[in-house]
């Protein structure tokens, strides 16, 4: 229970509702066990009559109609009860489950990238699906039964044991098998089902990635292969779910046995005490058929409930370790502070955690406000490591990075971030409008500026050719954009924001050249007096800016501007003469 502790400051949020919760459980467990009393008092009405004790027929059959609309009534307000017990009890469930996959996800928010990649995206996933709901069934069905197991069992046996203490002895002494029974049942149910559910993930996993792959699949003519995959696939699948419903199968016949022993011990012991004389009415067997029957439902969840609690326990164990990890990249500054387009590289080294991978090896540069600079180099050289470090996605392990000529890590990091525009490699666009995905970068931004910086990315005439031009959906629910055009829309984004620093990473790579050169020139004119670097394979986005280097294997090999880099016999004046010729090669 040491796990589930953490969700005291949930149960304590919503205490009102769980103790109006208790006493409306209460309640309706008292006029529940209304019903069986008034049965035993139909026999003794009845016995009264039969032994002629009875005035006459009317009085008989205005007392036995008297005694039913007492027990209709009184299962009336108990089924009112039992409505309303769940919507306190299971409404909190609700709520806490509401709180608890907020609390998660804002936590995974503020988490490093290093986390995303150390842990895989089903895991977190389930973590704020799965796990998250195995803890509601604590907080919400686990607790209301618990409730009414202990009220109606409470309430029933003091009843039982006025009316007839050995019988109720008797009656109860299966109760506690059953209980254990049903609590082995349902491990074993969940067992399987665990078992069941992976195998649900994988099937969804696979057909997932065969339909994102499809024009793959398609253009391999491998359509058999991957239909026999999950033929294979879904018939273990399917085997696992037979082998839950064996077990499933066995819940409700083990009840019924295990109410039928109880109803035969009533039977039987009553029985004989009526004989000896020992209870005085053939009511009370009748009122103890109705106990038993009550009671073995609320006994079978004992065992079910501690199933429940030790699943939710596991559950909130692995939720628990994520909300313990701490962000590795902190903002330890709540002032604002000034971001300006200088930064300073000195001597900075870097290695990633997970590949360990010696990414930038004693880096040193400066960009002026308002300059540019271009990154050039091989794959793989550490140019995109550049720009992750200004954006502080990691720390550097040596050397120091200084924005406005204080180290980053002294800034405020929303202060940071808020003045950088990045665009990725890869551009990554959500399953919205287009305008809502230009927007992202400043939700409040104006149509005419979502307009003005689709145009600036040359990308407003492709857009307005679309039937329904910046509404148009995106993605999955909607069209599918050209490697080119999510360029453009991501670089939009980046410049909505107007930041003091674009970070653009090889975004350019899908436009022709003649683009991207109005694009760079554009970027050019709005960009007076904001920091622009520019990661790119191609001389052409470099040749314009104020500074250019060339990365190798993490180190900087060479330095400078077009003019003076092509006086040197090195990568970018290969990069420049091999990218000429091709150009003018491919003209006619
Ligand atoms: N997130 C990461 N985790 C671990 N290693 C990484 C990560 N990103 C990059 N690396 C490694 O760091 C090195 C530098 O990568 P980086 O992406 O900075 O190169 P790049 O010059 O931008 O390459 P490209 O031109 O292909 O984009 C590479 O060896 C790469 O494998």
């Amino acid at each position: 229970m040491k796990e589930l502790q953490h969700l005291n400051k949930y149960l304590l949020k919503y205490k009102l509702h769980l103790i109006v919760g208790v006493i409306i459980t209460i309640i309706a467990r008292i006029f529940l066990l209304f019903t069986p009393r008034y049965v035993k008092k139909i026999f003794s009405v009845v016995d009264k009559y039969k032994n002629g004790l009875e005035s006459g027929n009317s009085t008989f059959q205005a007392e036995l109609f008297e005694i039913i609309l007492y027990i209709i009534g009184a299962a009336l307000i108990a089924g009112l009860f039992t409505f309303l017990m769940r919507q306190t009890i299971i409404n909190v469930s609700r709520y806490i489950e509401f709180d608890l996959k907020n609390e998660v996800y804002e936590h995974y928010q503020k988490l490093s990238l290093n986390f995303y990649k150390k842990n895989r995206t089903g895991d977190l996933m389930n973590r704020i699906s799965e796990d998250v709901s195995r803890v509601r069934m604590y907080v919400g069905p686990a607790l209301m039964y618990s409730i009414n197991t202990v009220t109606l069992f409470v309430i029933a046996l003091i009843y039982m044991f006025n009316e007839a203490p050995t019988l109720t002895l008797y009656t109860i002494i299966p109760l506690p098998i059953l209980s254990i029974a049903i609590y082995n049942l349902s491990r074993e149910i969940h067992k399987r089902s665990t078992v069941v559910q992976q195998y649900l993930s994988k099937l969804s996993a696979f057909t997932q990635e065969s339909f994102s792959g499809i024009s793959v699949i398609k253009a391999y003519g491998i359509e058999p292969k991957t239909s026999r995959n999950f033929d294979d696939l879904s018939a273990t699948s399917k085997q696992k779910q037979l082998d839950l419903v064996k077990v499933q199968a066995l819940f409700f016949p083990l009840m019924v046995l295990l109410i039928g022993i109880s109803n035969l011990v009533v039977i039987y012991i009553g029985g004989r005490q009526y004989v000896n004389g020992q209870i005085d009415s053939l009511g009370t067997i009748a009122e103890f058929i109705i106990y038993v029957n009550m009671l073995t439902w609320p006994v079978a969840t004992v065992g079910w409930v501690t199933s429940i609690v030790q699943q939710a326990e596991a559950s909130q164990k692995r939720i628990n370790e994520f909300l313990k990890t701490e962000p590795e990249i902190k903002n330890t500054v709540l002032e604002h502070t000034d971001i300006t387009g200088d930064i300073t590289f000195d001597n900075v080294s870097f290695t990633y955690d997970d590949t360990n991978i010696n990414a930038l090896k004693g880096i040193s540069f400066t960009i002026k406000d308002g300059e540019t600079l271009a990154i050039l180099g091989k794959t793989g050289s550490g140019k995109s490591t550049i720009l992750d470090l200004i954006g502080r996605l990691y720390d550097i392990d040596s050397g120091s990075i200084k924005i406005n000529n204080i180290e980053i890590n002294k800034h405020n990091l929303n202060d940071l971030r808020n003045h950088i525009g990045y665009v990725p490699q890869d551009a990554f666009l959500f399953s919205d409008t287009i305008k809502n995905n230009i927007k992202f970068g400043k939700e409040d931004a104006s149509d005419e500026e979502v307009i003005q910086v689709a145009k600036l990315a040359q990308v407003h005439k492709n857009i307005t050719k679309f039937n329904k031009g910046y509404d148009t959906i995106l993605g999955e629910r909607g069209i599918t954009l050209s490697g080119g055009q999510k360029q453009r829309i991501s670089i939009a984004r980046a410049l909505i924001k107007y930041p003091k620093i674009l970070l653009f990473d090889d975004c350019l790579s899908a436009v022709d050249t003649e683009t991207e050169e109005k694009i760079l020139k554009n970027i050019n004119t709005i960009s007076k007096g904001k920091t622009n670097i520019i990661v790119g394979h191609r001389v052409s986005s470099a040749k314009n800016a104020d500074k250019i280097i060339v990365l190798d294997d993490g180190k900087i090999v060479e330095e400078g501007t077009h003019e003076t880099l092509l006086q040197i016999d090195g990568y970018y004046k290969h990069l420049f003469l091999k990218q000429s010729s091709e150009t003018s090669s491919s003209k006619p």
